[in-house]
């Protein structure tokens, strides 16, 4: 990053006033009229509403429309354990995506802890102040236990974004680049670098999409996980390969896929020379990628590329999930986001990227065309009609599997 770069985020986020979020009035609060409205004596009506029956809360606050970002910043981004202070950019960062991409107000909240159970507890305790819960930046493998955990003592949905947002955009990143590569899902390859939150969800969610698990390779900082190690937790044994290779460079060799979701410059050029023909490699790394794309295109003609930065063609980052499966899902009060929305998701931003762009994305993503290709495997976030094809698919996909608490609206999202 140029200092000139360094320097222009920092003014971003300090001027014209710290931060990225702020609270809006959604009423007049303007006459004593207003205020006896709003406050003292008329809000005691909505009160005595919810006490007698517990849905009004949705009719008369705001919990159906916001989303909590809860962290303990162990993972923030690939920056690694920097604590739930620092990590409240980002936490911002994504309620500025909520609110800018599905209209969901959102609000971070950095969760200072000692136990697991003592942040599970904290979270349980406020959940039913939101319509969902969006977990980000928990470590693994704390994060898969938070997770379970959550998912069972809450009534509203808990989506932890590194792990299912990341999944959902990989695979349909995925899916289309092995169309182009003329490669199928079932045959290829595939190596993952790092075994963590995202890594394991993306693993498992493209085994749905048809990947076979004894063709995937898993690696953590001491290596390829295989089947006679002993140091390994619960999660990263269900990809424990029955191989002798023990190296990236081992298993890389003749891989048709490259994800990376550990840290910067992980892969060596001359690793990536090694892959088969017509690779595909996602450095999914922030802000780092595992390969900067200017050397990776270096070293191969034949590979496409994705990485999960906005500054660079094919933007492999859960930004273009969570926003809208959100949206979706507190639409039709969704009791959880299930596998079906989650494949839903996938082919409804899938299918997007195959049709043609709109001349204001086209120009928002500063190119001078953009069609579905090598360089255009995934939609820009700014794309519109993300919010309705991915909250509309998410949604009917919780009317059909019976998670959804009230019918999908009249006319929902149509367009
Ligand atoms: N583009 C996107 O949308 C997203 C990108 N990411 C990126 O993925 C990365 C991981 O995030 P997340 O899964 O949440 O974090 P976790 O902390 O859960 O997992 C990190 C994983 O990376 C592995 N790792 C770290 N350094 C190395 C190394 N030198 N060699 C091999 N493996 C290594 C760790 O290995 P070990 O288990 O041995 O500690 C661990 O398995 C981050 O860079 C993050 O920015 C994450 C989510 C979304
Ligand atoms: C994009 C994101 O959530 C991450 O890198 O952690
Ligand atoms: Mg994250």
């Amino acid at each position: 990053m140029s200092e000139d770069f360094r320097q222009q985020a920092l003014h971003y986020h300090a001027y014209p006033v710290p931060g990225k979020i702020a609270i809006a009035l959604t009423k007049p609060a303007d006459t004593v009229n207003d205020l006896a409205l709003a406050y003292s004596p008329g809000v005691a009506e909505p009160v005595r509403e919810i006490a007698q029956n517990a849905d009004n809360v949705y009719k008369y606050t705001g919990k159906g429309n916001m989303v909590a970002v809860i962290t303990n910043g162990t993972a923030i981004l690939g920056l690694g354990n920097l604590g739930p202070l620092a990590s409240k950019p980002v936490m911002e960062g994504k309620a500025l995506l909520f609110k800018r991409f599905a209209g969901l107000d959102s609000i971070d909240i950095e969760v200072k802890h000692r136990t697991i159970d003592e942040f599970v507890d904290t979270v349980a305790n406020i959940a039913d102040t939101f319509g969902g819960i969006n977990l980000e930046d928990i470590k693994a493998p704390d994060c898969f236990e938070i997770e379970k955990r959550l998912i069972e003592r809450c009534n509203v949905p808990v989506f932890h974004d590194d792990q299912h947002g990341t999944a959902i955009v990989t695979a349909a990143g995925m899916l289309n680049a092995l169309e182009l590569q003329g490669k199928q899902i079932e045959e290829s390859v595939i190596v993952c670098l790092g075994a963590g939150a995202a890594a394991v969800a993306c693993m498992e969610l493209l085994i749905k999409c048809g990947a076979q698990r004894e063709k995937i390779y898993m690696l953590d900082r001491k290596g390829v996980i295989h089947t006679r190690r002993d140091d390994i937790n619960e999660y990263k044994q269900l990809f424990a390969n029955n191989t002798d290779k023990r190296t990236l460079e081992d298993v890389i060799e003749g891989a048709d896929i490259f994800v990376g979701v550990s840290g910067p410059d992980l892969l060596p050029a001359d690793a990536l020379k090694l892959m088969a023909d017509k690779p595909v490699v996602f450095a999914c790394s922030n802000p780092d990628p595992e390969i900067k794309p200017a050397l990776a295109h270096a070293v191969r003609d034949d590979l496409i590329m994705g990485t999960g930065r906005s500054d660079y063609p094919n933007q492999v980052n859960n930004v273009i999930c969570f926003p809208f499966i959100f949206r979706g899902a507190l639409d039709v009060r969704a009791s959880e986001i299930n596998d079906e929305m989650k494949l839903a998701a996938v082919e409804a931003i899938r299918q997007l990227a195959k049709e043609p762009v709109p001349a204001e994305v086209v120009a928002a993503a500063g190119a001078t065309s953009l069609a579905f290709g090598p360089e255009y495997i995934l939609p820009k976030p700014m794309d519109p009609r993300l919010l309705p094809r991915v909250a509309r698919a998410v949604a009917e996909a919780a009317v059909a599997s019976g998670v959804a608490q009230i019918e999908l609206p009249v006319g929902y999202m149509q367009g």
